[in-house]
């Protein structure tokens, strides 16, 4: 499907939908309960289908999953059954890693696998600290790339690992390392990439009876933890997903543009929200409401770490495109190991855009200054936040910009168009 966007305006009020990686791991804490938990507001898509289809092939039961729903019902697993069948994570790398880590707890062997992008990302680190526990994990191809065959049963220990691959494999271990016998202890070689999502895990778990240790260098969990949220877990909205709608505020908003949803958490893409503010936008947030307002505003470049917050690396790159002056994103080599190898994809599709920028392997420069989009026909590459990003592009392109894969938005904001058109832009799906 392609996404045909015009120059446009967009104005009014718009709702941030719920976050993937809270629903995520809602859904795998519930599984490891042996209660029901009922999740309120989660974010039903392509990659939390994933997490449910994989937590109902541990023995677990999820109702609601399969329809738009406020909520789900999870029935737990509470200790892993070996799958009747191979589990098949789809396009969702937190599916794959936090399930690969559950594997490890069940008896028998598990077999993973996804989508052709997500069996080209690394599992290596996180296949090797799963036999260092003594648990069996093989990549079949022996290329730390899945189809991936995972057993155990882990009783826990301790295991060194690098931090720059994802901090996915962080959130695997501590996740399966509360149901294991005597728990887990992570020490990290190489300083922690994405590090806020592990907060994001630890506050979640938090809220599920489980007690995680942060110590600087690592982390540990007890084993033989209950996962219990007292019934029920709200998800709160998804600060990535906002990035989009806040580039298109700042881009192109006719008045103002104004996003619900949008309470603190643990979420390090929050800082979309500073790093506006700090490229000249005229945004406020009422954190307690939830809701951000932004006016159209004049943006300067600026240079920005994205060590912390790899998924907003898409929607900065726009924003350098169209500020003033240059826009330096560094800390980048990890963005290169996700859906697509977004630097490059951002650098090659913004170019054919007519934007200026330089690629490093660690970082992508964009020069403002000798940057005029132009609506162009581009590739999403089937990565649902180059899609949601070149989109925004086009709002504020000369002339009509097509992209190419729109459907796969479907993967963490399947409303993300109409949520634009209702917003007044000028978007065709055909
Ligand atoms: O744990 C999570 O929910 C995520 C962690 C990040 O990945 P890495 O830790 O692999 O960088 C992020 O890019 C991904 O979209 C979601
Ligand atoms: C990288 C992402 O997710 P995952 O790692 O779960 O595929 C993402 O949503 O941008």
């Amino acid at each position: 499907m392609n996404a045909d966007i015009g120059s446009s305006r967009v104005s009014g009020t718009v709702r941030a939908p719920p976050s993937k990686s809270y629903t995520h791991r809602a859904i795998l804490a519930a599984g490891y309960g042996d209660g029901t938990t009922r999740i309120e507001r989660p974010l039903v898509s392509a990659d939390t289908r994933a997490t449910a289809r994989a937590v109902e092939a541990f023995g677990g039961r999820v109702e609601g999953i399969a329809d738009d729903s406020e909520r789900i019902t999870v029935e737990g697993f509470g200790h892993p059954e070996t799958p009747a069948d191979v589990v098949d994570c789809a396009n969702s790398g937190t599916t794959m890693r936090l399930v690969t880590a559950t594997a490890a707890l069940a008896e028998g062997l598990t077999v993973l696998t996804g989508d052709g992008s997500l069996r080209s990302r690394p599992h290596g680190p996180l296949l090797a600290a799963i036999d260092d526990l003594d648990g069996r994990a093989e990549s079949t191809r022996a290329n730390g790339q899945a189809p991936l065959v995972v057993g155990g049963p882990v009783d826990g220990g301790r295991v060194s690992m690098p931090g720059d691959v994802s901090s996915q494999f962080v959130t695997a271990l501590l996740m399966a390392g509360a149901r294991s016998e005597s728990g887990i202890e992570i020490g990290l070689e190489t300083e922690l990439k994405s590090a806020p999502y592990v907060e994001i895990t630890r506050e979640l778990l938090a809220d599920f009876g489980v007690e995680t240790e942060n110590g600087g260098k690592g982390f540990a969990v007890a084993g033989g933890q209950a996962y219990d949220a007292g019934g029920e877990y709200r998800v709160p909205g998804d600060f990535s997903s906002i990035s989009y709608l806040l580039a298109a505020g700042a881009l192109a908003a006719d008045d103002e543009l104004t996003v619900e949803g949008a309470r603190p958490s643990a979420q390090g893409d929050s800082a979309i929200v500073e790093i506006l503010d700090r490229m000249g936008a005229e945004i406020a947030w009422e954190r307690d409401a939830g809701t951000i307002s932004i006016v159209r505003s004049p943006l300067s470049g600026v240079e920005i770490d994205v060590g912390d917050t790899p998924d907003l690396l898409p929607t900065l790159a726009v924003l350098g495109a169209a500020a003033d002056g240059e826009t330096r994103l560094v800390t980048a080599e990890h963005v290169r190991y996700k859906e697509t190898d977004r630097v490059s994809a951002m650098a090659d599709e913004l170019e054919a855009m007519g934007a200026s920028v330089t690629e490093r392997e660690d970082s992508l420069t964009i020069h403002g200054e000798d940057s005029a989009l132009q609506g162009a026909r581009v590739d999403g590459r089937g990565d649902h936040r180059i899609v949601m990003a070149l989109a925004i592009a086009g709002l504020v392109a000369d002339g009509a910009t097509t992209v190419v894969g729109a459907e796969h938005v479907d993967v963490s904001f399947p409303d993300f168009f109409a949520t634009l058109a209702d917003a007044g832009a000028d978007v065709t799906l055909d």
